[in-house]
């Protein structure tokens, strides 16, 4: 390379990405120990951020390293879910095992899962005594099962089945049990602790019905699955840093009026002050007048002048002291008062920037906790300009809109409402697998930007989220389970339709058409109809 080049602002440009690069390598390294899952999604991404570097495409390249920049977020993001997302990936993994038609599949999901579980990044670190105790027996049931039903050679499907049965018959219940009563002590404590919240009283109703009549293993991890999501919402580490703030906010408030008030005692002294004054001038003088009067000779008159005047003079002086101190006084008052308000001002000037930047920074849906609508919005524009810049093959939009949800929410009440959409996202994440992200576009809505070698992939994974809804219904305490059903709405960018703002509006008239067509479908838009 010619020094000439070397000097021009492109190349420089070029350097600092290769700097990035390295720096996102040394990071990559680091997440292909721990997850060789992710670690497909980000080479592919690396490799064409290197050939885009090669050919001097630095828009391209920029926009890779943003892309992988976001994957990364999502994957320290996924990281904080993942005790929460621990329990919803057993419980979902057992209450398949509780189907008589499980497959090879599913029993291979429940070996990684148990490896995930045991793995170093997934111990229940932050989560309550009881909620670890509850995981650890769960964990050593598992391993039991695994020891004496599974081994190290494959099993066939009816011994496996028989090794269920027998798991569950011989231990689950004992630890079932054990969950209850965890769960149980937990929630009366959170109840303690919140006696307002709708989630945690619902929880409560949950774990006592639960104790006292006896529930299924994985209706208790369930349990616990909810408990684990309260847990990680109450005990939000912003949300403590937030108290911090408003605490120091109110003593700071505390002592502002305190000295306001001091100030107007001070106020008060000065002016009970002056009209003491002015009475003991009036006095002085009405009885100088009065000597005067009274004064029959020059002498007399001029001791009682002389009198009067030094009387007058002691408190001319007195009160000039007395006024000078209150003013001192007041004026450190003030300079507290000015230096409180400067400080409260500045606190409050911070924590006004906090949370704009916890806003703007914030990708996440606080009730599901999956990526929200400004998640979804930053992906597509990401993965629109790969796709125009030919490093994704097929990329499409899919929207998928819960069924009747306004039903569920009048029949069991806003808050199972709540775990609905919770269990519903969990559901659909699950299905998705890693290097897909679910966003919660809307209300009862929620929306993917899927990219894949061929569209058939895309729409297979489409049927595969609506299937999955249906197949997994909601399981409350009681043991009641709520059927549930999605409708899907899909389309495909294309050179004709290759804007976003087209191509999510046709997902959405898609979308529209599925819930016409009877709901619980699939609907691609240019395809279906
Ligand atoms: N519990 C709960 N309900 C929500 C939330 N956001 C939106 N909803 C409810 O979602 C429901 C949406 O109702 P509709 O738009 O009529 O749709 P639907 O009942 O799902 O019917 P279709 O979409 O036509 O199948 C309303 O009852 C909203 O109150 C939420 O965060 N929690």
């Amino acid at each position: 390379m010619s020094k000439a080049v070397l000097g021009n602002q492109s190349d420089k440009a070029a350097q600092t990405i290769s700097g990035l690069l390295e720096g996102v390598a040394a990071l990559l390294l680091a997440i292909k120990k721990s997850d060789p899952e992710l670690d497909a999604t980000v080479t592919k991404s690396s490799q064409y951020c290197r050939n885009a570097l090669t050919q001097r495409d630095y828009a391209n390249a920029g926009n890779e390293l943003k892309y992988l920049a976001q994957t990364l977020y999502q994957h320290w993001s996924a990281n904080i879910r993942d005790s929460r997302e621990q329990y919803s990936l057993l419980a979902n993994a057992l209450s398949s095992l509780d189907k008589d038609h499980y497959t090879v599949a599913q029993r291979h999901n429940f070996d990684v899962l148990v490896e995930r579980l045991n793995a170093e990044h997934v111990q229940p670190a932050g989560l309550s005594r009881a909620l670890a105790k509850a995981y650890t027996d769960m964990l050593e049931t598992l391993a039991a099962y695994r020891q004496r039903n599974h081994g190290e050679q494959p099993v066939e499907a009816g011994s496996y089945r028989e090794g269920i049965v027998d798991v569950r018959q011989a231990d689950l219940a004992a630890v079932t049990v054990r969950i209850n009563k965890d769960l149980n002590s937990l929630t009366q404590r959170l109840a303690e602790l919140h006696p307002d919240n709708d989630h945690v009283r619902h929880l409560k109703e949950s774990a006592e019905k639960a104790a006292k009549e006896g529930i299924h293993f994985f209706q208790g991890i369930n349990n616990l699955s909810d408990a684990a999501w309260l847990l990680f919402k109450l005990s939000d580490g912003s949300i403590a840093r937030e108290r911090e703030y408003l605490s120091g906010l109110t003593q700071q408030l505390t002592s502002l009026s305190e000295n306001y008030a001091g100030t107007q005692t001070l106020a008060d002294r000065s002016s009970e002050g002056l009209n003491e004054f002015q009475d003991t001038v009036a006095q002085e003088l009405r009885q100088l007048s009065e000597a005067g009067n009274n004064s029959q000779t020059l002498e007399g008159l001029r001791s009682v002048l002389g009198k009067s005047i030094s009387s007058l003079t002691d408190n001319i002086t007195r009160h000039v002291d007395r006024q000078d101190r209150i003013i001192q006084q007041q004026k450190a008052a003030a300079a507290t008062q000015d230096s409180t308000i400067k400080a409260l001002s500045e606190e409050v000037e911070s924590i006004k920037a906090k949370y704009d930047k916890v806003n703007a920074d914030s990708h996440i849906d606080h009730l599901t906790l999956t990526g929200n609508r400004r998640f979804f919005d930053q992906q597509a524009q990401l993965m629109h300009d790969r796709w125009k810049a030919g490093n994704i093959e097929h990329l499409a939009i899919v929207l998928l809109d819960i069924d009747h949800f306004k039903v569920v929410n009048d029949t069991y009440g806003h808050v199972v409402g709540d775990y609905v959409l919770r269990h519903i996202s969990q559901v659909l994440q699950t299905e998705a697998g890693k290097g897909i992200n679910i966003a919660r576009y809307g209300g009862e809505e929620f929306a993917i930007v899927a990219e894949a070698p061929s569209e058939r992939t895309i729409l297979a994974l489409a049927k595969r989220l609506n299937e999955a809804v249906v197949e997994r219904p909601y399981i409350q305490a009681s043991g009641e389970a709520i059927n549930l059903s999605i409708s899907v709405g899909v389309c495909f960018f294309t050179p004709k339709q290759d804007s976003i703002a087209a191509v999510l509006e046709a997902a959405d008239r898609a979308l529209y058409r599925a819930k016409s067509a009877g709901r619980n479908n699939v609907w691609v838009a240019g395809i279906s109809n």
